[in-house]
This record gives structure tokens, sequence and C-alpha cells, in this order.
């Protein structure tokens, strides 16, 4: 059977990523608005109700809009954007994450993780379930994403004529960043981490961070203990490795162009100092990699279906 997926926003980064993952599939017809029409609300609603699936590629209030033109109880919701990462009645479309599989299969409303979240909560949510990390530890991520993490007008500023484009720039001082409540929240954290996040002159690839100070930790785990439940954790999963602890060094490029998330638990078992690290791409893992995943897992399909796994 042949499901009718919609890509609301098909034009945008995070579209025509998703769009690429599903060409080719026979087992998917993708409803696709003309240039004239792609913003009409008319259009749009037919489009979104004729779907069987539609997956919402667009700014937070576009994709509340689509959301609200769906008048029937048939179309199933994978929304891309950060306007219900924590909202009630949506399933959060981290599919590693345990028990998520099955409820993401069972799901009408799914969201997307965000791109730095899905790096953080791979690094923490199984500690923290493990009791090994308390639920109050205090805790911060560091962050840098490639410029595609900023949609076209981020790849305009750092690619457009005349741009001037910056090699490095942190970002978010104020510390309040939309993504921090999904962390908290999906991680099972009494606190909010500070979150730290940067955007580097690359396109696409993320490096995600969170140092550790084991020493501080009950029990003063190992470097070792720590790396046994991340592996305990993803333990068959397609998309999730983790690797040895004892890189010399890791390049934001280390995933770039796929839809893999690599984890690994660096630093030095003599003074209790830990750096968990996570690279992406944060269009892959990190949003049209997850997207297609979460289509996959809804329809019953191959979960990595058309991914570079
Ligand atoms: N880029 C990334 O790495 C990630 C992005 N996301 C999220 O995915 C969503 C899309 O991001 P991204 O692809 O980067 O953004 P882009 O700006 O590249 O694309 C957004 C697209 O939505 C279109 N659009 C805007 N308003 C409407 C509307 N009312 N009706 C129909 N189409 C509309 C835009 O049109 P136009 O072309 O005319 O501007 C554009 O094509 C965002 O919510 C973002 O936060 C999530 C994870 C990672
Ligand atoms: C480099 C850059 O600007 N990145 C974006 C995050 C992109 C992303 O993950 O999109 P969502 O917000 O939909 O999750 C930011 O920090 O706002």
């Amino acid at each position: 059977m042949t499901a009718t997926v919609f890509i609301d926003g098909a034009a945008g980064t995070t579209g025509l990523e998703i769009r690429d993952r599903l060409a080719g599939r026979s087992d998917i017809h993708i409803a696709l608005l003309d240039e004239a029409n792609r913003k009409d609300p008319a259009a749009r609603r037919a489009a979104l109700n004729d779907a069987d699936f539609v997956i919402l590629c667009l700014p937070d209030d576009a994709a509340r809009e689509a959301v609200a033109l769906i008048d029937n109880d048939r179309t199933r919701v994978i929304d891309a954007s950060s306007a219900h990462r924590v909202a009630p009645g949506w399933t959060y479309g981290f599919a590693e994450l345990p028990g998520q599989a099955a409820r993401i299969a069972a799901a009408t409303r799914v969201s997307n993780p965000g791109c730095y979240p899905t790096g953080f909560l791979a690094l923490v949510a199984p500690l923290v379930a493990a009791g090994l990390l308390p639920a109050g530890h205090p805790l911060s991520v560091n962050a840098t994403s490639g410029y595609s993490g900023g949609g076209k007008a981020m790849i305009a500023e750092f690619e457009g004529a005349g741009a001037t484009p910056t090699a490095f720039r942190a970002y978010a001082l104020g510390l309040a960043h939309k993504h921090i409540a999904e962390m908290t929240q999906h991680a099972g954290l009494t606190h909010a981490p500070i979150f730290a996040p940067a955007v580097a002159n690359a396109y696409r690839g993320m490096v995600v961070e969170v140092p550790l100070h084991l020493h501080a930790l009950p029990g003063r785990p190992t470097l070792a203990a720590v790396e046994e439940v991340l592996r305990q954790a993803y333990d068959g999963a397609a998309l999730v490795t983790v690797a040895a602890g004892d890189a010399a060094a890791i390049a934001i490029e280390e995933n770039a162009g796929t839809d893999r998330l690599t984890l690994r638990v660096c630093g030095n078992d003599a003074t209790g100092h830990a750096r968990l690290v996570a690279t992406l791409d944060n269009l892959g893992k990190g949003a049209g990699g997850a997207a297609v995943q979460n289509l996959n897992i809804m329809a019953g399909v191959d979960p990595v279906a058309g991914l570079v796994s």
C-alpha cells in the first residue's frame, strides 16, 4: 500500500532533506504544493487533510497553524519545529529513548526532537534513568552547529552575496534558548542545564558536549561505568554508536551527511573529569533523518529505510 506524505515547508532546508530521503520509495507518494500555492492556507488545508502523514518543516507559528488546519482524525503528523516538543498530547519522536519507539508507532502527533537536544538527551537521559546521574545534578551543555541549523536565513548569512561569515560565534548568552525545556523534561532533570551553543562556518554537522565531574557523583563512577550504561542503552540501535573514548580529536564533520549519532565518554579517571561528546548532522539525526525514522516507525516499515545508517 502507498501512503501519501505531504511535506509542508518542502522548499526549506529541512523539507529538501526529507524529500531526498524519501525519493524513490515505492511505498510513499510525496505530495507537494507548487511555488504559487505553498503558503496558501486553502491549498495547505486541502493537502494536509488529504494526506495519510504530514511532515511539518515550518517555523513554529506556521507549524501550529498547520495542525489547526487539520480537521480529520486520520492524518498523522510529524512536526520538525519546536512548537510541540513539550506539548501535552504529543509524542516525543526520539525513537531510541526507552519505550519511545512503541509510543511513536501508535501516535497521531509526533514532535521531532531539536538537533541540540538529540545530542544532549542521547548522552544524559540513560545516565539519569540508570541512577548514575541524580535528577537534580547541575549540568551544562556546550555545543557547536553548522550554519544550516539556522535554516535559509542563516545559510544566506554565511553564503549570500557579500557575506562576511564568522568562523565561530557563541550565542544564546541570555540562557533562555528554546531547546532548554525539552532537554530538561525528556532527560528527567529537575534543574535546567546551562546551554551554551555556538555556530561555526561549516554547512552541516554538530558537536554536543556535556562535561561531568565524576568525582562529585554518588559512588564516583569511572569512565568505563558511564560508557557501559550508554552501550546498554543503545545496544542494537542502528543509528547510534557508542565509540571508544580515546579519540585524540572529534570533528564537527564526523557524521555530516549521514543520519548517524556517535557518542563518546572521554576524560581522565585520575582526576574524575569526563567529557561526554555526541556528534550528529543537524539536518540528519537532528532533523530530516529523525523525521523519516519516525515516519517509518509510524508506517510500520523498516525504521531506517532511506536513511544513511
Ligand atoms: N535546519 C535545521 O538544522 C533544523 C531545523 N529544525 C526546524 O525545522 C523547521 C524548518 O527549519 P528549516 O528548514 O531550517 O527552515 P527554512 O527557513 O530553511 O525553511 C522553512 C520553510 O518554511 C516555509 N514557510 C514559512 N512560513 C510558511 C507558511 N506559513 N506556510 C508554508 N510554508 C512556510 C519557508 O518559506 P520561504 O522559502 O518562502 O522562506 C521555508 O521554505 C523549523 O521549525 C526549524 O526550527 C529542526 C531541527 C534542525
Ligand atoms: C545554528 C542555529 O541557529 N540553530 C538553531 C537550532 C536549529 C534547530 O534545531 O531547530 P529547532 O529549533 O527546530 O530544533 C537555533 O539555535 O535556534
